[in-house]
């Protein structure tokens, strides 16, 4: 039987008195991808952080391969295996790809620590040819790739990912694309938020469509692409 990575149930999130987020439910499968989709401000990233414990939910649960979480520290939630990819990717610019790499390592006792230095170079060499590189300096999707791999250096069981396509080109999105296969031939289980849909379908199993911060539509990523209606309707996508 396939184990639930992640498993979210009934969450409502709400910033102060206006609600994002309403009654959102979703499960996501060992090593598997799911696309979490929608125009902007359609209370995406809002879950993405409240899976991370950035975000406190108002009401709902939120299970890490059955363990609850929604009322842990982001610490406690990124050591129990969870790791966010942020929009932005929030790299120290300053610093060198390595250094970046070095700062993100950490060893969760308990568990394999099954990724370190070695292991990130080889699933994205451009960050070794780059290594001694000023991380600012990088182009974005090297940037987008070392934000990957400085989640990865965590040592996470679920990866979620904030927009990684942001502000690349088509080529770029490409080489995305391919990384967030390889990761997941590796079991790591991953929640994509997107506004790219070509992207999210190319590489979902599973697809939760939100509008105005509630599910319009959740299914296997073949029956989101036999409705191509939805993509006008929900994404802006033409
Ligand atoms: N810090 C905040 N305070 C108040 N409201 C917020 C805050 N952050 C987001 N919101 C509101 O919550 C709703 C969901 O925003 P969210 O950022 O989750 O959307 P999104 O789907 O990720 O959109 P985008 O693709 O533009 O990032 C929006 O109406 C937004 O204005």
């Amino acid at each position: 039987m396939a184990t639930e990575a992640l498993s979210v149930n009934n969450l409502e999130i709400c910033y102060g008195q206006s609600r994002a987020v309403n009654q959102l439910s979703l499960t996501l499968e060992e090593g598997c991808v799911l696309a979490l989709l929608g125009r902007n401000g359609a209370g995406k990233s809002t879950s993405l952080n409240t899976f991370a414990g950035l975000l406190q939910s108002r009401r709902g649960t939120i299970k890490v391969f059955g363990r609850q979480v929604e009322r842990l520290s982001p610490e406690a939630i990124a050591r129990g295996g969870v790791r966010l990819v942020p929009q932005g990717r929030r790299i120290f610019p300053s610093l060198t790809v390595l250094e970046n790499l070095q700062v993100a390592e950490q060893q969760v006792a308990g568990r394999s620590n099954s990724w370190n230095l070695g292991r990130v170079y080889a699933t994205f060499g451009r960050l070794k040819e780059r290594m001694r590189q000023r991380a600012g300096t990088l182009s974005g999707g090297e940037q987008q790739m070392l934000a990957i791999g400085r989640a990865l250096m965590g040592n996470p069981r679920i990866l979620l990912m904030d927009e990684p396509s942001e502000g690349l080109a088509p080529m770029i999105v490409a080489e995305v694309a391919q990384a967030i296969k390889t990761l997941k031939a590796d079991r790591l289980s991953i929640v994509l938020v997107e506004q790219n849909f070509n992207l999210a379908l190319d590489v979902a199993d599973q697809v939760v469509v939100l509008n105005t911060g509630s599910v319009v539509c959740a299914g296997s990523a073949a029956s989101v692409r036999a409705q191509p209606d939805l993509a006008t309707r929900h994404l802006g996508v033409f």
